[in-house]
């Protein structure tokens, strides 16, 4: 892939690394003046951008995609350091799990059950945080004091030794701010921001999505994980959405579950190769062979229940080494069938708190309402799949 240099003025400043460009002019012999949307904004230097001759004068590296030809242009940067620190860095290269809710036979939230989920899970070498109230955590279906005890619960379950991560899923961008806040303060160390519900039907305005992490970052300092939904939705976000996300404070992961393997086979690498500090998971739990190898980790509710070979997986994705990953695929197949291949990702919910019951972690599969049971005899299938797959009962850790 070509790259175009660019040199800025903008100036380090200690605990800030990036800048806003709001205008800038080319010094490129044409003497154009360039307005905000043509230039690239919110672009966030990582080391690695850094020129070692200077660091006052940072290089930059442009993706050809945001440029009009492969000229070298030259910047001048006209605006102060942004005033947004950094958010800190949490490492979730690895197996980040989404849980379910448990809730007990009358539909209260069974917090026992978060204890036994969330100890299981933490003590998995591997596994790198929690995230929770996700669709797998059934997170709308909630009240919002629920959902602060919720997040409560699996901070106490792991210990604190792993983050737990919120799902936000507020519909307008001020109130999921003012969710991210609750999250932030029940204990969560990060947030992964859903796009706004009515985009699925209706779509979106340009720059909605950008305005929608900016804001609940500024508002919350809650660090934010950026949500590819399918191509399929009208809630996806094209490549330049995504990577002006991505560039934003406080963004520090991907959860990419785009459904369309032209685009994840072709918009991976350019994300991964703009933004070399962002973490990219995948999520595509029916379509981990294909989408183990470019990322750095699965952040998946299949990680709930079968977080030991899907930690294989990782590693053979990372390792390149086609003949592992396919071995684990074909052992989880029958698993696989059973909990993703069904009517709706949204009965996989269902069929993961059976499979939690196959591995002896939960007793029941009760589900709230936008969820039904499923059919009679699916659980026996589930469980023979769980046999099959030689997913054993999970040893969870004793209590304090
Ligand atoms: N894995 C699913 C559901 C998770 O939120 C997805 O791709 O979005």
């Amino acid at each position: 892939m070509r790259s175009t240099t660019v040199t800025v003025s903008a100036r380090e400043k200690s605990r800030y690394q990036w800048a806003q460009w709001q205008s800038c002019t080319a010094h490129d012999g044409f003497s154009r003046a360039y307005n905000a949307k043509q230039c690239p904004i919110n672009f966030k230097p990582s080391q690695s951008h850094l020129s070692t001759s200077s660091s006052t004068f940072p290089t930059l590296l442009l993706l050809p995609s945001l440029v009009q030809n492969s000229r070298t242009l030259i910047f001048k940067h006209h605006t102060t350091m942004g005033s947004m620190a950094q958010a800190p860095k949490i490492d979730l290269a690895g197996l980040v799990p989404a849980p379910v809710t448990p809730f007990n036979k009358d539909g209260s939230v069974d917090y026992a059950a978060i204890q036994r989920i969330g100890s299981w899970l933490g003590s998995i070498d591997g596994v790198k945080g929690l995230v929770v109230l996700g669709h797998a955590g059934e997170g709308t279906f909630l009240t919002q004091e629920e959902q602060v005890e919720v997040i409560k619960a699996f901070v106490k379950s792991v210990d604190d030794r792993i983050p737990i991560i919120a799902g936000i899923t507020t519909e307008g961008t001020e109130v999921a701010a003012l969710e991210a806040q609750r999250a932030k303060a029940a204990g969560a160390k990060a947030g992964l921001l859903y796009p706004c519900h009515g985009w699925l039907r209706f779509g979106y305005q340009p720059g909605a999505p950008q305005d929608r992490y900016k804001v609940v970052y500024e508002k919350s300092g809650l660090p934010l994980i950026l949500f590819q939904y399918p191509d399929a939705t009208k809630a996806t976000y094209n490549l330049q959405t995504l990577l002006e996300i991505a560039a934003q404070p406080g963004v520090i992961a991907m959860k990419n579950g785009v459904r369309n393997m032209t685009r994840w086979d072709t918009e991976i690498p350019v994300i991964k190769a703009a933004n070399p500090d962002l973490t990219i998971l995948t999520c595509h739990d029916e379509h981990l062979l294909h989408t183990c190898f470019d990322v750095d980790g699965f952040l998946v509710g299949y990680g709930c229940i079968a977080p030991e070979p899907l930690l294989e997986m990782i590693e053979a994705g990372k390792a390149r080494d086609y003949k592992k990953a396919r071995a684990v695929h074909d052992r989880l197949l029958p698993v696989t069938k059973n909990v993703y291949h069904r009517g709706s990702h949204m009965e996989g919910t269902v069929a993961l708190k059976h499979g939690l019951v196959a591995r002896g972690i939960l007793e029941h599969a009760t589900v709230r309402s936008g969820l039904l049971p499923l059919q009679e005899g699916a659980d026996q299938e589930i469980h023979a799949a769980f046999k099959k797959a030689a997913l054993p009962q999970a040893v969870v850790p004793s209590a304090k």
